[in-house]
């Protein structure tokens, strides 16, 4: 199985490290516009191989788009990130136009990819692709969900001090920091409730933590993260590529469900080998259903802000 990961970057290098660590896919092309760069981190990650014991094939290129010929999966890391006091949908002016012109050269060589967005703003760019390509909802996915269910965990696990591979949560609604949605109500320990554990005060607390905890990062690293947004990628594609069938929250289409139209946000999703193979309805109590009308309002706001692009 072959994967293309446009953005040699840090998310796009850590995601090629994971998915070949993990030999989750046959081959691995990453692609960058900075000349010799892909090259570069093809190189460096290959060398790995015979330490860590992987047999995935990687190579680097620059704008060559014919080398990401018949990719089962492309990912879209392309674009700038925030700097410490931005916001992800700050970024919209420049990231707009390199997702559109990747995604459309994607596309020309492999016509039957299940398209990954990486790229913030990611919901935004989610809906640009999906809208600029044409393609059937269930082959244009943004990433988001993963990576603020596994800081959900994170924080969850911190305040329980207990491992977050026994906490099971999801964030829903959109990448933002103010527009994501931790599902508090349904998170458990080992499948109890976690307000067995802790008080309504510690929970406001661990939402409050997630919804910033890519700003959190950014403050830290000077940059946006990688580490975990790389892994989150890699297990999107994993479920994709190995028809795993996960529930993974994703941003996709809507067409009505979660009483939402002609938005990309997230929803919790079956992501199989042919790419979004199912939205989950929940039941979302009323206070949940006025944060996930807020955000989608949010959403589209910064929607609106694509019409140079969508013509
Ligand atoms: N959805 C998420 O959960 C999530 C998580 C982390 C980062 N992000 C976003 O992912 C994007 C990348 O982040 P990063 O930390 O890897 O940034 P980075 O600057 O390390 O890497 C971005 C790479 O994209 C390349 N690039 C720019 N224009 C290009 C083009 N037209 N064609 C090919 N390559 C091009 C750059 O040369 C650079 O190497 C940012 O927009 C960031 O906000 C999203
Ligand atoms: O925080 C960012 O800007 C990058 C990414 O969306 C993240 O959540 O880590």
């Amino acid at each position: 199985m072959k994967v293309t990961i446009v953005g040699a970057g840090n998310v796009g290098a850590s995601c090629a490290d994971v998915i070949s660590y993990r030999g989750i896919a046959s081959e691995v092309v990453i692609l960058d516009i900075k000349e010799g760069f892909a090259e570069g981190k093809a190189m460096d990650l290959m060398q790995c191989a015979t330490n860590t014991g992987f047999n995935t094939q990687i190579t680097g290129v620059t704008n060559d788009y014919s080398k990401t010929a018949n990719s089962n999966v492309v990912v879209i890391t392309s674009g700038i990130p925030r700097k410490p006091g931005m916001t992800r949908e700050e970024l919209i002016g420049i990231n707009a136009g390199i997702v559109k012109s990747v995604a459309e050269n994607l596309l020309q060589h492999s016509p039957n990819a299940i398209f990954v967005i990486v790229s913030n703003p990611m919901d935004t760019m989610t809906y640009l692709t999906f809208k600029s390509l044409g393609l059937p909802k269930n082959r244009v996915i943004g990433m988001g969900g993963a990576l603020d269910s596994s800081r959900f965990r994170y924080y969850l696990s911190k305040a329980l001090g207990k491992p977050a591979n026994d906490v099971s949560a999801m964030v829903i609604g959109g990448h933002g920091d103010t527009t994501m949605i931790p599902l508090t109500r349904l998170a458990s320990y080992n499948g109890i409730p976690v307000a067995e554990f802790l008080s309504q005060e510690q929970l406001e607390k661990v939402a409050a933590d997630t919804m910033v905890g890519g700003a959190t990062l950014t403050g830290l690293l000077g940059t946006s993260a990688w580490y975990a947004p790389g892994a989150s990628v890699a297990y999107l594609v994993d479920s994709i590529l190995n028809d795993q069938k996960k529930m993974i929250a994703c941003s996709v289409f809507l067409e009505g469900e979660y009483g939402q139209n002609d938005i990309c946000i997230g929803v919790p999703c079956i992501i199989g080998k042919n790419g979004l193979e199912e939205i989950v309805s929940i039941q979302l109590n009323d206070a949940e259903k006025a944060l996930f009308d807020k955000s989608a309002d949010a959403v589209r706001a910064m929607n609106a802000d694509l019409k140079s692009h969508l013509g």
